[in-house]
């Protein structure tokens, strides 16, 4: 049986509110907020500095070595939508660059996610585009395979589904599924006012141990404090 092959036309998007409220936090802070999941593997690094962004996932499955269906998603892009990307079988070919990402932008994309390399990274630093990939590579890709757009994927050991919301900035990349994106934002303003008042009182010299009550927990962990002779 051959395999089906399919662009998903969908528009499920997180509203654009929660997304602003999402990359405010960053991508920390909303892991933490939604009970530590989402993180994406640390191996997907940013290739700039100081970017911030959350949008809704447009998802590509790729061939390895083919970037033939990340143009069939540029299409499928809406402004502020995130592009995440992997492939059927690992590779770290360089399978988009400032071409494809000057088409992207074209379309309203604020940035990519690529469980493979990206090359250009020069000019995509000057166009101020961000990308988080597994690897640099000059490898240059094909495009001869089908593949599919905007169905379930797997990034760096994450599911994303099409709609999520995907944050990403110089900690990684954290995906949020659609239908918690609004909850998680709320729990992680909670965690950033909370975080406010911890860091004035840590600024002031109070230690953590005090503060998060943890001197008993090392006893009970038998460790004990011994003065030098
Ligand atoms: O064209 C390609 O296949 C990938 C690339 O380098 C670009 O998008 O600039
Ligand atoms: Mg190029």
């Amino acid at each position: 049986m051959t395999a089906r092959h399919v662009v998903v036309r969908t528009s499920k998007r997180v509203p654009v509110e929660v997304l602003t409220g999402l990359a405010e936090a960053g991508a920390s802070a909303v892991h933490e907020a939604d009970g530590r999941r989402g993180a994406v593997s640390p191996d997907l690094r940013p290739i700039q500095a100081g970017a911030r962004i959350a949008g809704s996932a447009v998802t590509v499955s790729c061939h390895p070595g083919d970037n033939l269906m990340i143009h069939a998603a540029v299409e499928q892009v809406r402004p502020g939508d995130v592009v995440v990307v992997t492939t059927t079988s690992p590779s770290t070919d360089g399978m988009l660059g400032d071409l494809l990402a000057t088409s992207l932008r074209a379309r309203g994309a604020i940035g990519v996610v690529l469980d493979a390399g990206v090359r250009d990274v020069a000019e995509l630093r000057e166009m101020g585009f961000p990308v988080w990939s597994r690897a640099v590579s000059t490898q240059g890709t094909v495009k001869a395979s089908p593949g599919s757009v905007n169905i379930p994927i797997v990034v760096g050991g994450q599911v994303i589904h099409p709609g999520d919301a995907i944050v990403a900035d110089d900690d990684g990349v954290v995906v949020v599924a659609h239908e918690r994106a609004t909850d998680v934002l709320e729990a992680a303003r909670d965690r950033i006012a909370n975080e406010a008042s911890k860091r004035a009182r840590l600024a002031d010299g109070e230690l953590g141990l005090d503060m998060y009550r943890l001197r008993p927990l090392l006893a009970e962990l038998g460790v004990v404090y011994v003065d030098e002779p």
